[in-house]
């Protein structure tokens, strides 16, 4: 059956209906692209390995999609590493064993969202809160899968003009703000205590505080930015996760194909996933054949797209 191709409205995707058929639009959500990216990402996970469970609104999808597959039989003998107390709890009420970085120090994936992610792969993580966990397990994983939808596309860190968080001690907070937003002055850095919904200080997993960077401008070397904020006493972390992501998986608009996944190599190749699996879910949806909340979506394995189109890139640009 020739399945309409879906397109984008206004920043969430519409699986429209052709002519000829009835089928009124159905509107895939921004979060129905989080999880087509995180159930993708756990293609990656296989039998056996030990996994770093990310955070945040799509990390969440792929800590379900394990525990689903864990309790269906399909994935056995998986290790999960939460990166935040908030995964943890998830991970646990799942049933998925959970171990540390202290019996494990050697990840074989981990599976992650991200705020930013520029054309080299490079991300800001953390305004969930949990960069310093992150980093630590995704820092020592073999293969770090990212997932995003493409809102979080930038042309360079800092680009989307929200925060880049750095992690630091309670201790003279003020002191290392002010320092922070005197090493960016150039780049018109505005630095701000992150607070809670109590209006006190949002304080991380580790008992800190963090700071949000605000860059009006780009903010150049990134290695450089990256060591001066390390070198300030008080800094704990920051929020630049570079060179870190082997793939970053894109769910969004797909150029002239209308929409479906990109999966970004660190290498600079690029899997382009066709839309036709986007429609075939919106309109499996809503037939009502398949209700995406209780079944497997139905992705193409990453062996089976090469097909699709497939290049190879020194960098990408969006
Ligand atoms: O770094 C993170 C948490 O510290 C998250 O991965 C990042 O904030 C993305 O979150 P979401 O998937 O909810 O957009």
């Amino acid at each position: 059956m020739a399945i309409p191709y879906p397109h984008y409205e206004n920043n969430i995707m519409v699986a429209a209906s052709n002519s000829s058929s009835s089928i009124p639009p159905v509107i895939l959500t921004q979060d129905e692209l989080k999880k087509i990216a995180a159930y993708k990402a756990v293609e990656f996970v296989e039998s056996g390995m030990v996994v770093g469970l990310g955070t945040g609104s799509t990390a969440k999808h792929a800590v379900d999609r394990i525990g689903e597959l864990l309790r269906l039989g399909k994935l056995e003998n998986i290790i999960g590493i939460p990166t935040s107390k908030k995964t943890h709890e998830q991970a646990l009420s799942l049933g998925i064993p959970l171990s540390d970085l202290d019996s494990h120090p050697v990840l074989d994936l981990a599976i992650d969202g991200a705020d930013e992610v520029d054309p080299n792969l490079n991300l800001v993580k953390g305004r969930g809160g949990s960069l310093l966990r992150e980093k630590m397990v995704e820092g020592v994983c073999k293969k770090f899968v990212v997932i995003v939808d493409e809102s979080k596309l930038v042309s360079h860190i800092g680009g989307s003009g929200l925060a880049m968080p750095v992690e630091i001690v309670p201790f003279c907070w003020k002191f290392t703000a002010e320092r922070l937003k005197m090493l960016f002055e150039d780049s018109g850095c505005v630095a701000k205590l992150r607070l809670g919904s109590n209006g006190e200080p949002f304080a991380t997993d580790n008992g800190n505080y963090i700071v949000d960077l605000y860059f009006k401008k780009d903010i150049g070397d990134l290695r450089a930015a990256s060591d001066s904020i390390l070198r300030l006493a008080g800094v704990v972390e920051h929020g630049m996760f570079l060179d870190m992501a082997t793939t970053v998986i894109v769910a969004g608009e797909l150029g002239v194909q209308g929409a479906g996944l990109r999966i970004l190599m660190s290498n600079g190749e690029v899997i382009a996933v066709s839309a036709t699996f986007f429609s075939e879910i919106a309109y499996a949806r809503y037939i009502g054949d398949i209700k995406i909340e209780e079944d497997p979506i139905q992705i193409p394995a990453v062996s089976d797209l090469c097909d699709i189109d497939r290049r190879t890139a020194g960098h990408f640009s969006w």
